[in-house]
């Protein structure tokens, strides 16, 4: 079983506490949501897990009592200027430059055509990224962040650019591969019911402590939401049992 533990980690930078003492664990087959207000501590939290950041406290991935290394771990940052003139294919290939050497393999040409095809980016494959819509661009940068089949996923606003379609897509895509290949997801959202219809649990960081920590269910309702985003909402269950969410006016 796949476990990714975290036990009262706390990040500062600059001598200012951004995050204080959280305490959440996740485990295989899960996506995760990460809410919050801007500035709560979300990339900073993502970027902890990722070892990019300096921490304290214990973040541990381990299968079955056995650590897993940073090689078991993708992580997509926030969309940026891109500069490189790679093509598609040749931006999700560098996916795999943990076991990339001077000859690339037949294995991992059919990875890489593998992820393009499942993420329907065939037309684009022999197009310079830089080139490509926004949404196209975070497609490709999700696609490379598959290649290396991950167990972790860390996933900093990956629908931020898409249109309602590729939205869905994407998180379907994502709920489909921790399925198939037993991995976590935590991906940073500010879309409630993005959120609400792609989590098995949900984290609500709040001036960088873990707010709330629970099942989508139990989480996504205005006594919840209303005093952490200081507005107030209208949360019903549609008749297809599904959360909506509509917001009424800031507080
Ligand atoms: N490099 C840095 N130097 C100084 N302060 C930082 C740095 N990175 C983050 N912070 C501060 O840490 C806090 C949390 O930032 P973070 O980016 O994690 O928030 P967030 O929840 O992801 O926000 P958003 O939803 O706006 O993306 C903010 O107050 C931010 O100003």
């Amino acid at each position: 079983m796949l476990k990714l533990k975290i036990e009262g980690l706390s990040c500062s930078i600059k001598n200012k506490e951004i995050l204080k003492d959280i305490t959440v664990s996740f485990q295989q087959g899960e996506m995760a949501a990460v809410l919050g207000r801007n500035g709560a501590g979300k990339t900073t939290f993502i970027r902890c897990i990722a070892n990019l950041i300096a921490h304290q406290g214990s973040i541990v991935l381990e299968e079955d009592g056995k650590k897993l290394g940073r090689s078991s771990i993708a992580y997509l940052p926030q969309l940026e200027k891109i500069t490189s003139s790679l093509t598609t294919f040749e931006t999700i290939l560098l996916g795999l430059t943990k076991t990339l050497s001077w000859k690339v393999s037949e294995a991992q040409l059919a990875k890489v055509s593998q992820v393009i095809r499942e993420l329907k980016l065939d037309a684009f494959a022999n197009t310079p990224v830089r080139s490509l819509s926004g949404g196209q661009k975070q497609l490709v940068f999700l696609a490379q962040s598959f290649v290396s089949e991950p167990r972790l996923l860390l996933l900093d606003e990956p629908t931020s650019a898409l249109d309602v379609r590729h939205q869905l897509v994407v998180m379907e895509t994502v709920h489909r591969y921790c399925k198939k290949r037993n991995a976590v997801a935590l991906y940073v959202i500010h879309d409630l019911m993005l959120a609400s219809r792609f989590s098995d649990a949900v984290l609500f960081l709040h001036n960088g402590m873990a707010h709330a920590f629970d099942t989508p269910d139990a989480v996504l309702n205005s006594e919840t939401i209303d005093p952490i985003y200081q507005i107030e909402s209208l949360i019903e269950k549609n008749s297809r049992g599904l959360t909506t969410m509509t917001p009424i006016k800031p507080l």
